[in-house]
C-alpha cells in the first residue's frame, strides 16, 4: 500500500533545541493511528508540520496519491488539498444550531467568489442532515451548539471538518474532557472515519487508544521510538524507560 502521508528525514529546531529530530512518518489511504509520547515529545509539532503551521529545517513531507511536497503550500492550501485538524478545544459556534454551523463549514469550503452568490440549496440541507447524521448529531440540528455537551461539541466540530471532505483527519487528544460514554461513541466515530479516510489520533489516554486498536506510533524526542501495536509498544524497554522514567 502506498502511503497517503509521508514524512521523511524531518527535522525543526526552536532556538537551537532540536523539537523533531530525523522524524520519518507514513500513513497509508485509509488507516486510523495513534500518535503517543510523554509531554515534550513533539506530536503538537508534528501536526504543526503537517497542516503547515510550522516549517521544517530539513526533510521532506509529501501527501496524495501523486505525492505533492506540502512545505511550498500555505496552511490554506494543505487544508484544500485535503488535511483537517481538529484541535483539542472546541471551536463550533455557539450561538449558531448545529445546522447552522454545519451550513456554514459547507460554506466555507466553496471557492470565494461562489461565496458571494451562495445560497442554501435542498441538497446542502440534505448534506447537512447527513453530516450530523455521521457524528450521531440527527437529531440535534436544531440545537444550539452551546446548549450541546462537550462531546457532542466535539462531534459537530469533526462533522464541520467532514464537510471539507477531508483525505487525511488528525485528531488532538479527542478524548480529554469526555464522558465515559461519549469517549466510547468518539472511539466507534473515528474508526468508522477510518475506513474512507486517514486519521491520525494524539490522545494521551491509553484506554482510548486501546480501544482504537490500531497501529500506534511513540514518539520521544522529537523521533519515532517505537511502532506496533500498543500491546507490542508498550512491552518495549524503551518506551517503558521513557514514561516510567527508569
Ligand atoms: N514555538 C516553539 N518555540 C520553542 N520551543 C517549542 C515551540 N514549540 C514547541 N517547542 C518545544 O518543542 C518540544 C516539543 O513540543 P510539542 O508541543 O510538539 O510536544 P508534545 O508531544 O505535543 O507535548 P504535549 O504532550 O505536552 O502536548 C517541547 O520541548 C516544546 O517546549
Amino acid at each position: 500500500m502506498s502511503a497517503l502521508l509521508e514524512v521523511s528525514g524531518v527535522s525543526v529546531t526552536f532556538d537551537g533545541f532540536r523539537a523533531i529530530n530525523n522524524l520519518s512518518f507514513a500513513i497509508g489511504p485509509q488507516e486510523l493511528r495513534a500518535v503517543i509520547g510523554p509531554n515534550g515529545a513533539g506530536k503538537t509539532t508534528f501536526m504543526d508540520i503537517v497542516t503547515g503551521k510550522t516549517r521544517p529545517d530539513e526533510g521532506s513531507v509529501t501527501f496524495g496519491e501523486t505525492p505533492r511536497s506540502l512545505l511550498k503550500m500555505s496552511e490554506a492550501q494543505i487544508a484544500r488539498a485535503g488535511i483537517g485538524r481538529k484541535f483539542q478545544r472546541p471551536t463550533v459556534f455557539e450561538d449558531q444550531t448545529v445546522s447552522e454551523n454545519l451550513m456554514l463549514a459547507l460554506k466555507a469550503n466553496r471557492a470565494p467568489w461562489r461565496v458571494l452568490f451562495w445560497r442554501e440549496t435542498a441538497a446542502d440541507r440534505t448534506r447537512v442532515a447527513d453530516l450530523a447524521g455521521q457524528v450521531g448529531l440527527g437529531s440535534q440540528l436544531a440545537r444550539k451548539a452551546g446548549e450541546l455537551s462537550h462531546g457532542q461539541k466535539q462531534w459537530l466540530e469533526i462533522a464541520m471538518l467532514l464537510a471539507q471532505e477531508p483525505r487525511l483527519l488528525l485528531v488532538d487528544e479527542p478524548a480529554a474532557g469526555m464522558s465515559f460514554i461519549e469517549r466510547e461513541q468518539t472511539t466507534a466515530l473515528l474508526v468508522e472515519l477510518a475506513k474512507t479516510r486517514a486519521v491520525v489520533v494524539v490522545e494521551h489516554d491509553m484506554e482510548f487508544i486501546r480501544r482504537l486498536n490500531c497501529k500506534v506510533t511513540v514518539l520521544h524526542e522529537g523521533s519515532v521510538l517505537a511502532e506496533g501495536s500498543l500491546d507490542h509498544v508498550t512491552k518495549n524497554p524503551a518506551v517503558i524507560e521513557v514514561y516510567l522514567g527508569r
